[in-house]
Protein backbone atom coordinates (compact mmCIF):
# COMPACT_ATOMS: atom_id res chain seq x y z
CA UNK A 1 0.00 0.00 0.00
CA UNK A 2 3.25 2.55 0.45
CA UNK A 3 4.00 2.47 -3.03
CA UNK A 4 0.30 3.85 -3.87
CA UNK A 5 -0.65 6.76 -5.96
CA UNK A 6 -3.96 6.86 -6.56
CA UNK A 7 -6.02 5.27 -3.50
CA UNK A 8 -5.45 5.51 -0.16
CA UNK A 9 -6.46 2.37 2.76
CA UNK A 10 -7.15 3.27 5.99
CA UNK A 11 -8.48 0.82 9.12
CA UNK A 12 -10.63 2.38 11.51
CA UNK A 13 -11.95 0.26 14.62
CA UNK A 14 -13.20 -2.67 12.43
CA UNK A 15 -13.99 -0.28 8.87
CA UNK A 16 -11.39 0.10 6.25
CA UNK A 17 -11.73 3.36 4.46
CA UNK A 18 -10.79 3.23 0.50
CA UNK A 19 -10.36 6.54 -0.89
CA UNK A 20 -9.80 7.11 -4.67
CA UNK A 21 -7.36 9.91 -4.28
CA UNK A 22 -7.35 12.03 -7.57
CA UNK A 23 -9.54 15.08 -6.89
CA UNK A 24 -8.05 17.36 -9.56
CA UNK A 25 -9.83 14.73 -12.27
CA UNK A 26 -12.83 14.33 -9.84
CA UNK A 27 -11.23 11.48 -9.02
CA UNK A 28 -11.68 9.69 -12.55
CA UNK A 29 -9.92 6.17 -12.37
CA UNK A 30 -7.26 5.17 -14.80
CA UNK A 31 -5.69 1.60 -14.80
CA UNK A 32 -3.53 2.33 -11.98
CA UNK A 33 -5.93 3.56 -9.93
CA UNK A 34 -8.14 0.28 -11.18
CA UNK A 35 -5.27 -2.15 -9.89
CA UNK A 36 -5.07 -0.44 -6.24
CA UNK A 37 -8.47 -0.30 -5.50
CA UNK A 38 -8.85 -3.90 -6.34
CA UNK A 39 -5.37 -4.38 -4.00
CA UNK A 40 -7.36 -2.34 -1.45
CA UNK A 41 -10.21 -4.75 -1.19
CA UNK A 42 -8.11 -8.17 -1.44
CA UNK A 43 -6.20 -6.49 1.38
CA UNK A 44 -9.48 -6.09 3.44
CA UNK A 45 -10.83 -8.99 2.30
CA UNK A 46 -7.94 -10.77 3.83
CA UNK A 47 -7.86 -8.94 7.21
CA UNK A 48 -9.16 -9.78 10.60
CA UNK A 49 -8.86 -6.65 11.77
CA UNK A 50 -11.49 -5.62 9.00
CA UNK A 51 -15.46 -6.30 9.17
CA UNK A 52 -16.75 -3.39 6.78
CA UNK A 53 -15.66 -1.53 3.68
CA UNK A 54 -16.26 2.00 3.32
CA UNK A 55 -15.66 3.55 -0.20
CA UNK A 56 -15.37 7.03 -0.84
CA UNK A 57 -13.63 10.09 -3.25
CA UNK A 58 -11.11 12.22 -2.00
CA UNK A 59 -12.61 15.88 -1.34
CA UNK A 60 -15.75 17.38 -1.47
CA UNK A 61 -17.07 17.70 -5.10
CA UNK A 62 -16.57 13.98 -6.00
CA UNK A 63 -16.89 10.49 -5.20
CA UNK A 64 -15.85 9.32 -8.46
CA UNK A 65 -16.47 10.82 -11.93
CA UNK A 66 -15.49 7.07 -14.23
CA UNK A 67 -12.72 6.47 -16.64
CA UNK A 68 -10.01 9.66 -16.78
CA UNK A 69 -11.16 10.38 -20.08
CA UNK A 70 -8.02 13.04 -20.57
CA UNK A 71 -5.87 9.93 -20.27
CA UNK A 72 -8.00 8.42 -22.81
CA UNK A 73 -7.48 11.44 -24.98
CA UNK A 74 -3.67 11.40 -24.31
CA UNK A 75 -3.20 7.56 -24.86
CA UNK A 76 -6.31 6.12 -26.20
CA UNK A 77 -6.63 3.84 -23.88
CA UNK A 78 -6.69 3.93 -19.20
CA UNK A 79 -2.81 3.87 -19.04
CA UNK A 80 -0.20 1.29 -17.51
CA UNK A 81 -1.24 -1.21 -15.46
CA UNK A 82 0.46 -4.45 -13.79
CA UNK A 83 -1.04 -6.64 -16.16
CA UNK A 84 -1.09 -4.59 -18.99
CA UNK A 85 -5.27 -5.11 -18.87
CA UNK A 86 -7.86 -2.20 -17.59
CA UNK A 87 -9.15 -4.50 -14.74
CA UNK A 88 -12.21 -2.72 -14.29
CA UNK A 89 -14.23 -5.87 -14.33
CA UNK A 90 -11.65 -7.44 -11.73
CA UNK A 91 -13.00 -3.85 -9.49
CA UNK A 92 -16.27 -4.60 -10.33
CA UNK A 93 -16.15 -8.49 -9.33
CA UNK A 94 -14.47 -8.04 -5.79
CA UNK A 95 -16.75 -5.29 -4.87
CA UNK A 96 -19.41 -7.83 -5.08
CA UNK A 97 -17.41 -10.96 -4.02
CA UNK A 98 -16.01 -9.59 -0.55
CA UNK A 99 -17.77 -11.53 2.03
CA UNK A 100 -17.88 -8.38 4.08
CA UNK A 101 -20.90 -5.16 3.31
CA UNK A 102 -19.26 -2.68 1.77
CA UNK A 103 -20.70 1.23 2.03
CA UNK A 104 -20.50 3.85 -0.84
CA UNK A 105 -20.20 7.12 1.01
CA UNK A 106 -21.13 9.67 -1.73
CA UNK A 107 -19.47 12.56 -1.33
CA UNK A 108 -19.77 13.95 -4.68
CA UNK A 109 -20.51 13.38 -8.24
CA UNK A 110 -20.88 9.74 -8.80
CA UNK A 111 -21.28 9.45 -12.97
CA UNK A 112 -20.11 6.71 -15.83
CA UNK A 113 -17.99 4.52 -13.99
CA UNK A 114 -18.39 5.98 -10.91
CA UNK A 115 -21.66 5.93 -10.77
CA UNK A 116 -21.59 2.30 -11.34
CA UNK A 117 -19.05 1.66 -8.41
CA UNK A 118 -21.50 3.09 -6.22
CA UNK A 119 -24.29 1.16 -7.48
CA UNK A 120 -22.37 -2.38 -7.15
CA UNK A 121 -21.39 -0.92 -3.46
CA UNK A 122 -24.06 -3.43 -1.01
CA UNK A 123 -25.49 0.19 0.55
CA UNK A 124 -24.90 4.05 -0.60
CA UNK A 125 -25.25 6.67 1.53
CA UNK A 126 -24.89 9.99 0.16
CA UNK A 127 -24.30 13.35 1.06
CA UNK A 128 -26.94 15.97 -0.09
CA UNK A 129 -24.90 17.65 -2.88
CA UNK A 130 -24.06 14.03 -4.23
CA UNK A 131 -24.88 14.17 -8.13
CA UNK A 132 -25.52 10.70 -9.92
CA UNK A 133 -25.91 9.47 -13.60
CA UNK A 134 -24.15 7.34 -16.21
CA UNK A 135 -22.00 9.68 -19.19
CA UNK A 136 -21.19 6.83 -21.78
CA UNK A 137 -23.39 7.42 -24.54
CA UNK A 138 -22.07 11.33 -24.56
CA UNK A 139 -18.70 10.35 -24.48
CA UNK A 140 -18.61 7.01 -26.29
CA UNK A 141 -18.40 4.68 -24.02
CA UNK A 142 -21.33 2.36 -22.13
CA UNK A 143 -21.08 -0.50 -19.05
CA UNK A 144 -23.75 -2.54 -19.96
CA UNK A 145 -23.64 -5.50 -18.00
CA UNK A 146 -24.29 -5.12 -14.05
CA UNK A 147 -24.18 -1.15 -15.49
CA UNK A 148 -27.63 -1.62 -17.38
CA UNK A 149 -28.96 -4.84 -15.58
CA UNK A 150 -28.25 -4.67 -11.93
CA UNK A 151 -29.22 -1.04 -12.43
CA UNK A 152 -32.56 -2.30 -13.48
CA UNK A 153 -33.21 -4.66 -11.19
CA UNK A 154 -32.11 -1.57 -8.01
CA UNK A 155 -34.53 1.07 -9.52
CA UNK A 156 -36.84 -0.51 -12.02
CA UNK A 157 -36.83 -0.99 -16.22
CA UNK A 158 -37.92 2.88 -16.83
CA UNK A 159 -35.80 4.38 -14.57
CA UNK A 160 -32.70 2.27 -15.67
CA UNK A 161 -33.32 2.94 -19.37
CA UNK A 162 -34.18 6.81 -18.38
CA UNK A 163 -30.30 6.81 -16.70
CA UNK A 164 -28.91 5.62 -20.16
CA UNK A 165 -30.95 6.80 -23.00
CA UNK A 166 -31.17 11.00 -21.43
CA UNK A 167 -27.50 10.54 -19.40
CA UNK A 168 -29.22 13.66 -17.19
CA UNK A 169 -27.85 14.25 -13.95
CA UNK A 170 -30.01 13.41 -10.49
CA UNK A 171 -29.93 14.91 -7.42
CA UNK A 172 -29.13 12.89 -3.95
CA UNK A 173 -32.83 13.77 -2.96
CA UNK A 174 -34.17 12.39 -6.44
CA UNK A 175 -31.31 8.84 -5.96
CA UNK A 176 -33.29 8.33 -2.17
CA UNK A 177 -36.54 8.92 -3.78
CA UNK A 178 -35.47 6.28 -6.64
CA UNK A 179 -33.90 3.68 -4.36
CA UNK A 180 -30.36 3.87 -5.49
CA UNK A 181 -28.99 5.00 -2.22
CA UNK A 182 -30.17 4.48 0.99
CA UNK A 183 -29.88 7.66 3.44
CA UNK A 184 -28.90 11.23 2.35
CA UNK A 185 -26.93 13.35 5.08
CA UNK A 186 -25.82 17.27 5.57
CA UNK A 187 -21.82 16.35 3.73
CA UNK A 188 -19.90 17.64 7.00
CA UNK A 189 -22.44 14.19 8.73
CA UNK A 190 -21.16 11.68 6.05
CA UNK A 191 -18.13 10.47 7.46
CA UNK A 192 -19.84 9.97 10.98
CA UNK A 193 -22.96 8.34 9.40
CA UNK A 194 -21.15 5.46 7.92
CA UNK A 195 -18.96 5.21 11.20
CA UNK A 196 -22.51 4.57 12.71
CA UNK A 197 -23.48 2.06 10.28
CA UNK A 198 -20.62 0.17 10.34
CA UNK A 199 -20.65 0.05 13.81
CA UNK A 200 -24.19 -1.71 13.36
CA UNK A 201 -23.25 -3.85 10.91
CA UNK A 202 -19.38 -4.94 13.66
CA UNK A 203 -22.01 -5.80 16.00
CA UNK A 204 -23.32 -8.85 14.20
CA UNK A 205 -22.03 -12.16 12.55
CA UNK A 206 -19.77 -11.90 10.02
CA UNK A 207 -20.42 -15.23 8.77
CA UNK A 208 -24.16 -14.45 8.51
CA UNK A 209 -23.30 -11.48 7.08
CA UNK A 210 -20.84 -13.17 4.54
CA UNK A 211 -23.50 -15.95 3.19
CA UNK A 212 -26.40 -13.55 2.67
CA UNK A 213 -23.95 -11.22 0.70
CA UNK A 214 -23.35 -14.39 -1.65
CA UNK A 215 -26.96 -15.19 -1.82
CA UNK A 216 -28.38 -11.69 -2.32
CA UNK A 217 -25.07 -11.96 -5.11
CA UNK A 218 -26.38 -15.20 -6.79
CA UNK A 219 -29.45 -13.66 -8.75
CA UNK A 220 -27.74 -10.92 -10.77
CA UNK A 221 -24.43 -13.26 -11.32
CA UNK A 222 -25.19 -13.74 -14.99
CA UNK A 223 -24.72 -10.11 -15.72
CA UNK A 224 -21.39 -10.39 -14.95
CA UNK A 225 -21.24 -13.27 -18.11
CA UNK A 226 -22.80 -10.21 -20.25
CA UNK A 227 -21.13 -7.42 -19.16
CA UNK A 228 -17.85 -9.81 -20.16
CA UNK A 229 -19.73 -9.21 -23.70
CA UNK A 230 -20.03 -5.87 -23.95
CA UNK A 231 -17.06 -5.21 -22.64
CA UNK A 232 -15.28 -6.92 -26.26
CA UNK A 233 -17.85 -4.73 -28.03
CA UNK A 234 -16.38 -1.99 -26.23
CA UNK A 235 -13.05 -2.44 -26.43
CA UNK A 236 -13.50 -2.77 -30.71
CA UNK A 237 -16.30 0.55 -30.28
CA UNK A 238 -13.82 2.66 -28.70
CA UNK A 239 -11.43 2.89 -31.42
CA UNK A 240 -14.78 3.80 -34.36
CA UNK A 241 -15.03 7.29 -35.28
CA UNK A 242 -18.01 7.63 -33.22
CA UNK A 243 -16.60 7.19 -30.02
CA UNK A 244 -13.54 8.98 -30.64
CA UNK A 245 -16.33 12.26 -31.51
CA UNK A 246 -17.41 11.62 -28.18
CA UNK A 247 -14.24 11.59 -26.15
CA UNK A 248 -12.80 14.44 -28.39
CA UNK A 249 -15.75 16.38 -27.31
CA UNK A 250 -15.58 16.06 -23.79
CA UNK A 251 -11.83 17.27 -23.96
CA UNK A 252 -12.80 20.34 -26.33
CA UNK A 253 -15.75 21.27 -23.80
CA UNK A 254 -18.08 21.13 -26.55
CA UNK A 255 -21.33 18.97 -27.39
CA UNK A 256 -20.84 15.76 -29.50
CA UNK A 257 -21.94 15.85 -32.51
CA UNK A 258 -23.45 11.77 -33.52
CA UNK A 259 -26.04 12.96 -36.17
CA UNK A 260 -23.83 10.61 -38.90
CA UNK A 261 -23.65 7.84 -37.22
CA UNK A 262 -27.55 7.08 -36.73
CA UNK A 263 -27.76 4.61 -39.92
CA UNK A 264 -26.72 1.39 -38.56
C1 LIG B 1 -18.21 14.79 -13.55
C2 LIG B 1 -18.89 16.00 -14.16
C3 LIG B 1 -20.42 15.79 -14.18
C4 LIG B 1 -18.59 17.20 -13.26
O1 LIG B 1 -19.11 18.37 -13.84
P1 LIG B 1 -18.76 19.79 -13.21
O2 LIG B 1 -19.08 19.78 -11.76
O3 LIG B 1 -19.39 20.81 -14.09
O4 LIG B 1 -17.14 19.89 -13.27
P2 LIG B 1 -16.21 19.96 -14.56
O5 LIG B 1 -15.69 21.34 -14.69
O6 LIG B 1 -16.85 19.32 -15.75
O7 LIG B 1 -15.04 18.96 -14.10
C5 LIG B 1 -14.05 19.37 -13.16
C6 LIG B 1 -12.70 18.91 -13.62
O8 LIG B 1 -12.63 17.50 -13.55
C7 LIG B 1 -12.31 16.96 -14.83
N1 LIG B 1 -13.02 15.69 -15.00
C8 LIG B 1 -14.28 15.42 -14.71
N2 LIG B 1 -14.59 14.17 -15.03
C9 LIG B 1 -13.47 13.64 -15.56
C10 LIG B 1 -13.15 12.36 -16.12
N3 LIG B 1 -14.05 11.35 -16.12
N4 LIG B 1 -11.91 12.18 -16.58
C11 LIG B 1 -10.98 13.15 -16.54
N5 LIG B 1 -11.22 14.39 -16.04
C12 LIG B 1 -12.44 14.61 -15.57
C13 LIG B 1 -12.85 17.99 -15.82
O9 LIG B 1 -12.25 17.85 -17.09
C14 LIG B 1 -12.47 19.28 -15.10
O10 LIG B 1 -11.08 19.53 -15.25
P3 LIG B 1 -10.55 20.92 -15.89
O11 LIG B 1 -9.07 20.73 -15.95
O12 LIG B 1 -11.01 21.98 -14.92
O13 LIG B 1 -11.19 21.04 -17.23
C15 LIG B 1 -18.39 16.28 -15.58
O14 LIG B 1 -17.05 16.67 -15.52
C16 LIG B 1 -18.47 15.09 -16.46
O15 LIG B 1 -19.51 14.80 -17.04
N6 LIG B 1 -17.35 14.38 -16.59
C17 LIG B 1 -17.21 13.27 -17.51
C18 LIG B 1 -17.82 12.03 -16.90
C19 LIG B 1 -17.59 10.88 -17.84
O16 LIG B 1 -17.83 10.96 -19.02
N7 LIG B 1 -17.08 9.79 -17.28
C20 LIG B 1 -16.73 8.66 -18.05
C21 LIG B 1 -17.98 7.89 -18.41
S1 LIG B 1 -17.58 6.47 -19.30
C22 LIG B 1 -16.81 5.57 -18.12
O17 LIG B 1 -16.73 5.83 -16.98
C23 LIG B 1 -16.20 4.36 -18.65
C24 LIG B 1 -16.20 3.31 -17.61
C25 LIG B 1 -15.17 2.40 -17.90
O18 LIG B 1 -14.06 2.80 -17.78
C26 LIG B 1 -15.49 1.06 -18.28
C27 LIG B 1 -16.30 0.38 -17.44
C28 LIG B 1 -16.62 -0.88 -17.72
C29 LIG B 1 -16.12 -1.45 -18.86
C30 LIG B 1 -15.28 -0.77 -19.70
C31 LIG B 1 -14.97 0.52 -19.44
C32 LIG B 1 -14.17 1.25 -20.44
O19 LIG B 1 -13.24 0.62 -21.02
O20 LIG B 1 -14.43 2.42 -20.71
Amino acid sequence: MSDFTDVTYEVEDGLAWITINRPDRYNAFRARTVDELVKSFKKAWGSSEVGAIALTGAGEKAFCSGGDQKQRMETGDYGPSDSGLFEVEALHRVIRDVPKPVIAAVNGVAVGGGHVLHLLCDLSIAADHAIFGQNGPRVGSFDAGLGTGYLARAIGEKRAREIWFLCRRYSAEQALDWGLVNKVVPGDQLRAEVRAWADEILQLSPTALKVLKQSLNADTEHFIAQGNMAYSTLKLFGESAEAIEGISAFNEKRKPDFSKFRGA
